[in-house]
């Protein structure tokens, strides 16, 4: 498959009176056309503030400080971790868009939906205020807002969550997006109509095949949407490969223990869940060598907390006799020659 974007050696960091925060501490990953990833970890990995960065959407005092984000689109690649206004407003909504975790605060409050849908079509695809409207109430449709023809007039305080998120991907797939960036989608809604919106977000990409990066904490929701997961801890990627890899044959360590966190997927069965041992370190004291060590079970004196694992091919072991195939990779020193680890920082 088509490369869609790549995130190589992304850097964003605060710096604060406090200290510097290495939100996203080095991420690298892919996304190509048409497949779901699901970016996965607990709070305060970077997961947003990744995909702000995408978007160039970081709040000051936070800063890009190195790395690349290659959008590839039919006019060739833009880099927006280096990108100026114009190359990164001809990415932003029209390329990739993005859906928010609280999408009545990522709305106008004085404007209707109609105008906020309507807006982000005229601005990108120039078309008058009628055919707007009409494009409007379409879009409301089709994720599956009733009476479309008067809610396009509504507010967003006269809608419940689930509408407003609907909205809010309405919006999102206006200019019709090659990526779509969907960030805890799902978090601030109850159960059924989480159910109901991750139905429609799987909808939405059958039909348009547009690719989608799902973030969540929530393995569930990832393995039910995603083709591939990409693991975080602490501002990296640890582990990558195919959802059922991911989820059936860990390979690291920090996702060995997210699976133990959760209920089995699809087991009746009442085995004891055990949360991640320890707690994820303060932003400014950041582990040395290896920063899950300290949580590690398969910690490794003398190696763990020196080298810093660089990321390799992942080892997936299907029988003794025919040995181990790959699928993806993992930042480990359990599976890499920690001489091939960057140096300690
Ligand atoms: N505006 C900000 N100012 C200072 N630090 C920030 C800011 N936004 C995020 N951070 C810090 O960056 C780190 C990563 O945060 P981020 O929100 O990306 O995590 P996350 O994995 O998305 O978690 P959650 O699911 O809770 O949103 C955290 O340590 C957080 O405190």
């Amino acid at each position: 498959m088509e490369s869609l974007l790549e995130v190589e050696d992304l850097h964003t960091q605060y710096a604060l009176d406090d200290g510097l925060v290495r939100a996203v501490d080095g991420v690298t990953l892919d996304i190509r056309r048409g497949e779901v990833l699901a970016v996965v970890g607990e709070s305060g990995c970077g997961k947003s503030v990744m995909a702000r960065s995408i978007l160039r959407l970081v709040d000051k005092p936070g800063k890009i400080t190195g790395g690349h984000i290659r959008v590839h689109t039919d006019d060739g690649v833009v880099d927006m971790a280096n990108a100026e206004g114009p190359a990164i407003r001809s990415v932003r909504g029209k390329k990739v868009a993005m859906v928010f975790q609280e999408p009545i605060a990522s709305m106008s409050p004085v404007h209707t939906l109609g105008n906020q849908i309507g807006e982000s079509l005229r601005l990108h695809e120039m078309v008058d205020k009628k055919t707007a409207r009409t494009r409007a109430i379409e879009l409301l449709r089709r994720v599956g807002i009733p009476a479309p023809e008067r809610r396009v007039d509504e507010y967003p305080f006269q809608m419940s969550g689930g509408m407003l998120q609907r909205a809010m991907i309405a919006m999102a797939l206006s200019c019709g997006p090659d990526l779509l960036i969907a960030d805890e989608p799902t978090t601030a809604l109850d159960v059924t109509t989480q159910a109901q919106i991750l139905e429609l977000l799987r909808e939405l990409q059958q039909d348009t095949g547009m690719a989608v990066m799902l973030i969540t904490h929530d393995l569930g929701v990832a393995a039910q949407l995603a083709d591939r997961i990409a693991v975080m801890y602490l501002g990296a990627v640890v582990e990558t490969g195919t959802t059922d890899t991911v989820l059936r044959h860990p390979r690291h360590p920090y996702t060995q223990a997210l699976l133990r966190s959760v209920p089995k997927l699809g087991s009746a069965s009442r085995e004891r869940l055990s949360p991640v041992r320890g707690m994820v370190p303060s932003p400014y004291q950041r582990p040395p060598g290896c920063t899950f060590h300290p949580r590690c079970d398969a910690f490794m004196e003398g190696r763990c907390e020196v080298t810093v694992p660089g990321s390799v091919p992942a080892p997936v072991l299907v029988s003794a006799d025919k040995g181990a195939r790959t699928d993806g990779t993992v930042s480990c020193l359990l599976y890499g020659d920690e001489d091939e680890g960057e140096a300690t920082r």
